[in-house]
């Protein structure tokens, strides 16, 4: 039995899958049943690295996710439409699909698994998070048995590598960008990397299979990392930690309410104050990480190539072969594989942030004053925040630099008295406010 597949897109990733599928050899036997039937991109003139026979390739999309030959639809165009249309189109003619679009999933996954359940076909996205770590189902099958605490991931390689190289050379945030841009590290627009965009798209994938139930990418917080400087970073590497742009998703019990049952995530993207001794502190330069923490297993940290052509091919063809093995064996039944498909239906709850309960880094700009830091203990004990430390180091522009450390807080208190302290008038500036882990 052999399986045709339609491939959509043919970059970075699309070349890595079409390369592992032209060379099956030493691999799992059933990719030899897989065929490249289409092909479809913007440009049929561009240059590939991969040979494609020119009657393979098409510019109509739409051609392909229609082709009655085709079982399954590999997504790999990236962007939100006409990705979005085209699996929806693909799967209302009855075919699987391969994708490795977080944006679009993270935005359209309630309408896509929707369908894709009343149509019997399965949506793998193993790529979208992770590129080729396996997380995604891991998470739907080895780990599924366990109940999930918290998923804490360095998810996006870009911003990764920036905070790397900020820590060993410190040098500024703008100043790296523009060298790894140069580098092809980051993309030309890196919006989404930079501002936490990315991150949150996948954090948000990674809690809706944790959780089982969806969740509104809106109630993803979400920060980047343009605010750490290198004086945040120096600071904290003394103080015993790193900067990380962890994504976080995480159970907590409600507190303050008449219904003992009901639960809430804590779901966010920030730069984070990281011990130097945590797992997720040795993650360097463009690789990621994801620890999941849950009973009864305790705690797994899935570690690799966050991106690139052949690891994020590896986990698309993977997807694949999933599928192929169980079309092959299902014969004529239509019932989706429990543990490859996705139906939760209803949404998790999210708490806001101002109820997230952590420890704050805050560097605060002042006079240099000798009752100072005195008035920060006041305004920061008005609102019930407890100092863990309070060092001051450095001097800029004649302005005194403090830097405090919190025991953990209500994060709506903490940003009351830091609303108190800047209306101190002793009080320049607060440039950074960060959460420690
Ligand atoms: N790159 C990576 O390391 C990773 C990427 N991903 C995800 O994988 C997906 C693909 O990324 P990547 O391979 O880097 O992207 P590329 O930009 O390298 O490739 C996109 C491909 O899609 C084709 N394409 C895009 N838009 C259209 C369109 N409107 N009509 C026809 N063809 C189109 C392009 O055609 P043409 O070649 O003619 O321009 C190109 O072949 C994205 O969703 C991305 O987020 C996930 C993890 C890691
Ligand atoms: N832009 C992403 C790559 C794929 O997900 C990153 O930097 O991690
Ligand atoms: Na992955």
């Amino acid at each position: 039995m052999a399986f045709k597949i339609g491939l959509l897109g043919l970059g970075t990733v699309g070349t890595g899958t079409a390369k592992i599928l032209q060379d099956p050899t030493g691999r799992n036997p059933l990719l030899q049943t897989i065929d490249i039937h289409r092909v479809g991109v913007r440009s049929l003139d561009k240059p590939r690295s991969v040979k494609v026979p020119s009657e393979v390739m098409t510019t109509d999309l739409e051609s392909i996710v229609t082709d009655p030959e085709i079982d399954i639809i590999v997504e790999l165009l990236g962007g939100l439409e006409p990705a979005r249309s085209l699996i929806l189109n693909a799967i209302s003619h009855g075919k699987h699909i391969v994708t490795a679009n977080k944006a679009v999933i993270a935005r359209y996954g309630a309408e896509i698994f929707t369908a894709a359940e009343e149509k019997g076909v399965y949506v793998l996205l193993e790529a979208a998070v992770g590129g080729g770590i396996p997380v995604i189902q891991p998470l739907k099958q080895s780990l599924g048995v366990n109940q999930i605490h918290s998923i804490t991931g360095i998810v996006n390689g870009t911003t990764n590598y920036i905070l790397t190289r900020m820590e060993s050379e410190g040098g500024e945030f703008a100043d790296i960008l523009a060298d790894a841009q140069k580098l092809g590290y980051a993309e030309a627009d890196p919006t989404a990397d930079v501002e936490g965009l990315d991150a949150a798209d996948k954090i948000a994938i990674l809690a809706s299979l944790a959780f089982a139930g969806r969740i509104k990418l809106e109630d993803v917080h979400c920060e980047g990392i343009r605010q750490v400087s290198a004086a945040d970073i120096a600071y904290a590497q003394n103080l015993g930690f790193v900067i990380k742009l962890l994504a976080v998703a995480k159970r907590e019990a409600r507190v303050a309410t008449s219904e003992p049952e009901s639960e809430m995530l804590q779901i966010r993207v920030h730069p984070t104050l990281v011990p130097q001794a945590h797992p997720l502190a040795s993650i360097h330069g463009v690789y990621n990480a994801i620890l999941v923490e849950g009973e009864p297993l305790g705690q797994v940290m899935f570690f690799g190539p966050g991106a690139g052509s052949g690891p994020t091919a590896s986990a698309v063809v993977s997807d694949i072969l999933n599928i192929a093995a169980v079309l092959k064996t299902a014969g004529e039944t239509h019932h989706l594989h429990p543990l490859l498909s996705c139906v939760h239906q209803h949404y998790c709850s999210i708490a806001p942030i101002s109820e997230l309960v952590t420890r704050f880094y805050a560097r605060i700009m002042t006079k240099d004053r000798p009752s100072v830091i005195g008035h920060l203990g006041i305004s920061f004990g008005n609102h019930g925040v407890s100092l863990e430390s309070v060092v001051q180091i450095g001097f800029q522009n004649e302005l005194a630099e403090i830097v405090v450390v919190t025991h953990d807080v209500r994060e709506g208190n903490f940003r009351k008295a830091l609303a108190e302290i800047q209306a101190l008038e002793a009080v320049d500036s607060i440039p950074s406010i960060l959460r420690v882990l």
